[in-house]
């Protein structure tokens, strides 16, 4: 199932880029897609996942990440971002329900999960697209998130036109190709949020891509 933009009139435009064509993300957003229960047993589960917050480097200076994160795939789905290279950890029990649940749903296919965990509103991710090599041409990514509400953004690359997209627990969004491309996405700071929060990117790998 390929809904491009279904969900596109609710969402506030922060820029309005004067007289040029509105531009709209090829995303769907389907609020409160997983229930309580299952909200649940994804927040217990991620206690043991060995999260970590891995340094980056940023105009050639190093940096912890401002929150943790970890990757899960099928085996030999590593992957290369921001520099780190992370080879595949097996997938935990819910998280693979949830892969599956997301391919019952929409035939949406993936092999591996980027967990990211925000403590509180001290923790955010900045402005980037997730094109690296190893990613499918022509697959959807899948963001399901839980916990405390933050504000998703997504900013065209070129006329930056900026939409605002509040993301409440349970709800999925899924970033249609090629919304890579052409569109970056953030979560800002929110320094009210004392609550955390935990992202799961579902996407879709070139198995094999790093040779071992
Ligand atoms: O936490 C989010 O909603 C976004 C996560 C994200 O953009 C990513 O993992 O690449
Ligand atoms: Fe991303």
């Amino acid at each position: 199932m390929k809904q491009q933009g279904l969900s596109f009139e609710p969402f506030e435009v922060l820029v309005n880029s004067g007289d040029t064509q509105q531009l709209q993300p090829p995303i769907t957003l389907i609020p409160g897609y997983l229930n309580q229960e299952q909200q649940a047993a994804l927040l217990n589960e991620v206690k043991s996942y060995p999260l970590s917050r891995p340094e980056v480097q940023v105009y050639g200076q190093t940096h912890p990440i401002p929150r943790t994160q970890v990757w899960f795939g099928d085996s030999g789905c590593d992957y290369r971002y921001s520099g780190l290279f992370v080879s595949a950890l097996p997938w935990p029990k819910y998280a693979n329900k949830l892969r599956e649940k997301l391919y019952r749903d929409f035939k949406l296919e993936t092999n591996g999960v980027l967990v990211n965990r925000y403590a509180d509103g001290r923790d955010s991710m900045g402005w980037h697209c997730d094109d690296e090599v190893e990613i499918r041409s022509g697959s959807d990514i899948a963001s399901v998130s839980i916990g405390a509400r933050r504000d998703f953004f997504i900013r065209h690359k070129v006329s930056l036109q900026k939409y605002q997209i509040p993301l409440n627990s349970g709800d999925l969004l899924i970033m249609h190709w090629p919304m890579q491309n052409e569109w970056e996405h953030s979560v800002p700071k929110r320094l009210k949020v004392m609550e955390p929060r935990v992202n799961f990117t579902f996407r879709l790998l070139t198995k094999h891509y790093h040779p071992k």
